[in-house]
C-alpha cells in the first residue's frame, strides 16, 4: 500500500528553483533513501514533504490525507516525523526528558509522555543514558537522541536527515541495524537523505535520485549506482563513502 504520495511538487527561493516537480511514492513498510550531490534539493524537498516549507505547486498525501502546505504540528498528527542535519536538544535537560518533551508536543499528557519516552530511549539504546544532561552525549549519541525525538511521537513514516553524517564507520553500523529494526519490528516507513553510499547500498529498497532540483533517476540501489547519468551527476564530488 502506498503511504506516502508525492506529486508535482515544486519550491523555487527568489527565482532559484530548488525543488522542480518532483513526483515519488513510498510503500508502507519500505525504505527510500534520496540522494543527489550538494545543493540538489533533498532537504528543501523534505521540508516541503515535513511542513516546514510550504511547497509553491504540488501536493503531499500520507495515508490518504492531503498534508499539502500543513504546519509541522499537523504533519506529525498526521503520523510523519523527521530529524534535523543540525541537532538541538534541550542542552540542560536529561535524555529522557528531551524525549518526554517531544512526546508532550505532540499531544501526549506528561505520564504518558514519560512512559513513550522510557520505552523509546530503550528502543534507541541509551538507555543507560536516560539521564545524563544531553550536552553530555558524545556525536553517535547526540544522533540516537534526534532520532529518539522523532520516535516520540509514534510515526509511521519517519523523515531522516543526513542521520548517519558525522559518524565515524564503526559508529554507523549500530545506526543502520537500528534503522532496520525499526523497519522490521515496529513497521515504520523510511525516507532518508544520505550522501554515505554504503548506507543508501544497505537500507534502500529503492532510490530517488535528485540532481539541480529534479528527479533524475529511480530505482532499485543497484540500477541507480550503475546508471551512467548518476556516475555523471557525481563526478567532481568527493568519494560518497567518506560523508559530508
Ligand atoms: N532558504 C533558502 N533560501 C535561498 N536558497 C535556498 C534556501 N534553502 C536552499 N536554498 C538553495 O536551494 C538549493 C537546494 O538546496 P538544498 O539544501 O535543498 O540542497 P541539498 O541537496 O539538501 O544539499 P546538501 O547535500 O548540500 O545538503 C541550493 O542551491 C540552495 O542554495
Amino acid at each position: 500500500m502506498t503511504l506516502l504520495q508525492v506529486d508535482n511538487v515544486s519550491k523555487s527561493f527568489r527565482g532559484l528553483r530548488a525543488v522542480d516537480d518532483v513526483s515519488f511514492t513510498v510503500e508502507e513498510g519500505s525504505i527510500l533513501g534520496i540522494i543527489g550531490p550538494n545543493g540538489a534539493g533533498k532537504t528543501t524537498l523534505f521540508n516541503c514533504v515535513a511542513g516546514a516549507l510550504s511547497p509553491d505547486t504540488g501536493s503531499v498525501r500520507l495515508g490518504g490525507a492531503d498534508i499539502t502546505g500543513a504546519p509541522p504540528h499537523k504533519v506529525s498528527q498526521a503520523g510523519m516525523a523527521r530529524t534535523f542535519q543540525l541537532m538541538k536538544p534541550f542542552a540542560s535537560m536529561s535524555v529522557l526528558e528531551n524525549v518526554a518533551v517531544a512526546a508532550m508536543a505532540h499531544g501526549s499528557p506528561r505520564r504518558a509522555a514519560t512512559d513513550t519516552a522510557v520505552d523509546v530511549v530503550e528502543r534507541v539504546g541509551l538507555g543507560r543514558w536516560r539521564d545524563a544532561r544531553s550536552d553530555g552525549l558524545p556525536t553517535a549519541g547526540l544522533k540516537r537522541l534526534e532520532l529518539a525525538r522523532a520516535l516520540a511521537s509514534r510515526p509511521r513514516v519517519l523523515l531522516l536527515d543526513e542521520v548517519l553524517a558525522g559518524l565515524v564507520p564503526a559508529e554507523r553500523t549500530p545506526v543502520m541495524e537500528l534503522l532496520e529494526t525499526l523497519r522490521r519490528d515496529d513497521g515504520v516507513t523510511l525516507v532518508f537523505v544520505e550522501h554515505i553510499m554504503a548506507a543508501v547500498m544497505r537500507l534502500s529498497d529503492s532510490v530517488l535520485v535528485l540532481e539541480q532540483g529534479r528527479v533524475l533517476t529511480s530505482g532499485s540501489p543497484q540500477e541507480v549506482t550503475r546508471d551512467p547519468r548518476v556516475i555523471e551527476a557525481y563526478l567532481g564530488e568527493e568519494p560518497t563513502d567518506a560523508g559530508s
